[in-house]
This record gives C-alpha cells, sequence and structure tokens, in this order.
C-alpha cells in the first residue's frame, strides 16, 4: 500500500501554504511529520482528508497494484481538538458510531472489546464525554480507526497531551495498527518522533522532504533537524 502525494499546491489569498509538495508513503510504516508553526502541516492534513479543496495536484493510493484518487473514507483524521457529542457516553458515541457505519464495519471486535484495546476502564466508557480528558478523547477517537480501519490515519500533534503512562499506551497502538495502515503524525516533540517513527518527514517553504533513516537514531539528529528547519525568516513568514 502507497499513498502518493503528487505536486499539491494550496494558497490563502497571496499566501502559498503547500508549493507543488510531492512525497510517497508505503503502508506499514509510521512517518512524523515535523515542521516549525505555520509552516502546514494541518492545512496538508487538511487536504489529504478533504477537509479543504487543493489548488492544485493530486493524491492517490496505491493498493493491490491498483492506484486511484483516495476518498475521504480513505483517510482517518485525529485533530488536536477532538470534536465529540459531549451529551453522550464514550460507550453511546461508539455504540451510535458502529450501527451508522454497520456496512464498513472491519472489525470483530465488540464495543467493549475496542475500549479494552484502548485500556479505557468500565467506569470511563459509560461516563459523558463533556467528563474526558483531552487524552481519553483523543483515545477515543483512535478508538474508531479499530472499527473503519481506513487505510491511511493522520494525527495532528496527537500525543502532547497524554501523560507519560497513556502516552506509552498509545505508540504500543500506533505500532500496533501500522502494520494494515499508512500513519502519519505531526508533531514538535523530537524525542517522540525518533522513538516511535520509521520514517522523518520535514514540511518546510511548502514543500516535503525525507530526513535521510541513518540520522534518526544518530547523536546529531536533533541538530540535523533544527538546521534542516532554521532559517533566516520564521515559516509564517515564508
Ligand atoms: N483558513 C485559513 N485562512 C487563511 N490562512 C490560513 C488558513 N488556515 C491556515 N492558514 C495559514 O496557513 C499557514 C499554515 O497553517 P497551518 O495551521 O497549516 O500550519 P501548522 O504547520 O499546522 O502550524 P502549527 O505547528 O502552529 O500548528 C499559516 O500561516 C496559517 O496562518
Amino acid at each position: 500500500m502507497r499513498l502518493i502525494i503528487e505536486n499539491i499546491d494550496k494558497q490563502f489569498g497571496d499566501k502559498q501554504v503547500l508549493r507543488s509538495a510531492s512525497f510517497s508513503f508505503d503502508g506499514g510504516k509510521i512517518y512524523g511529520l515535523l515542521g516549525r508553526n505555520g509552516a502546514g502541516k494541518t492545512t496538508l492534513f487538511d487536504c489529504l482528508s478533504g477537509e479543504k479543496g487543493m489548488d492544485g495536484g493530486q493524491v492517490l493510493l496505491e493498493e493491490n497494484g491498483r492506484t486511484r484518487k483516495i476518498t475521504e473514507q480513505d483517510v482517518g483524521y485525529v485533530y488536536s481538538l477532538p470534536i465529540l457529542p459531549e451529551f453522550l457516553t464514550g460507550y453511546e458515541f461508539v455504540k451510535f458510531f458502529m450501527d451508522i457505519n454497520k456496512d464498513k464495519l472491519q472489525t470483530e471486535l465488540t464495543i467493549d472489546g475496542c475500549f479494552e484495546m484502548m485500556s479505557m476502564t468500565e467506569e470511563e466508557r459509560h461516563r459523558l464525554i463533556k467528563g474526558y480528558s483531552h487524552g481519553m478523547k483523543n483515545k477515543l477517537q483512535m478508538l474508531l480507526f479499530l472499527i473503519t480501519k481506513p487505510p491511511i490515519i493522520l494525527l495532528d500533534e496527537p500525543l502532547t497531551s497524554f501523560d507519560v503512562i497513556v502516552a506509552l499506551e498509545m505508540k504500543r497502538m500506533l505500532k500496533e495498527l501500522k502494520k494494515d495502515h499508512i500513519l502519519i503524525f505531526s508533531t514538535h516533540i523530537l524525542q517522540l518522533a525518533s522513538d516511535l517513527c520509521d520514517e522523518l518527514v520535514v514540511l518546510h517553504k511548502g514543500e516535503l522532504s525525507a530526513v535521510p533513516s541513518e540520522l534518526l537514531h544518530s547523536a546529531e539528529f536533533e541538530q540535523s533537524v533544527i538546521n534542516l528547519l532554521k532559517d533566516d525568516e520564521h515559516a509564517e513568514n515564508v
């Protein structure tokens, strides 16, 4: 499985955020997306998920020897600030989600089985989402991907709100999920990126480029990324 991004352009007014950005992401890997504030990481995710239209370029999915344009159903998107129905309990929401996606269910798991996979306790499952912490909301959002299994999963700075224990659990989950998916997550935490990712991609001046994998676990890793992203001008002003 491969996600192919070809020459994506996106601008807001006269501000060019993505400039002919191209990259190829392979299934079975976790990619970390690094970029300075305002570099366009969220914009790229919005374009991939169909949330925002692109001004140019295309996004293709290669699966079982066939290549086609991606659809919204191919992409699962974990927002940094999840939007969930606060008036339902986690359990009610997952039940509702399973009901409306009956024809797309890709799991043998029961509702409780899904919660167990995410290490959410009985008490948490039956609590109103309104009372969930930020990290629990992220977990609930990720749980939905166990149900529909979209091939591409995008996570916009998902682990920053987790305490160390939950972050560890999430890392385990992501490593498990990567087998059948293409996982891309944006982060500002270099340590997390080098811990969790198989590949690192940098978004800088609207273009995507790979960080050489031999750098990922080297002592020079942090400095190399800083050098890649450092510029006379701040990314916001590019
Ligand atoms: N709807 C919009 N209208 C106008 N400008 C926008 C819009 N959305 C994003 N931008 C601009 O596009 C640029 C990229 O923003 P984006 O949120 O994609 O960056 P980011 O890399 O996710 O940043 P951060 O790391 O701070 O979250 C920014 O300069 C932002 O102000």
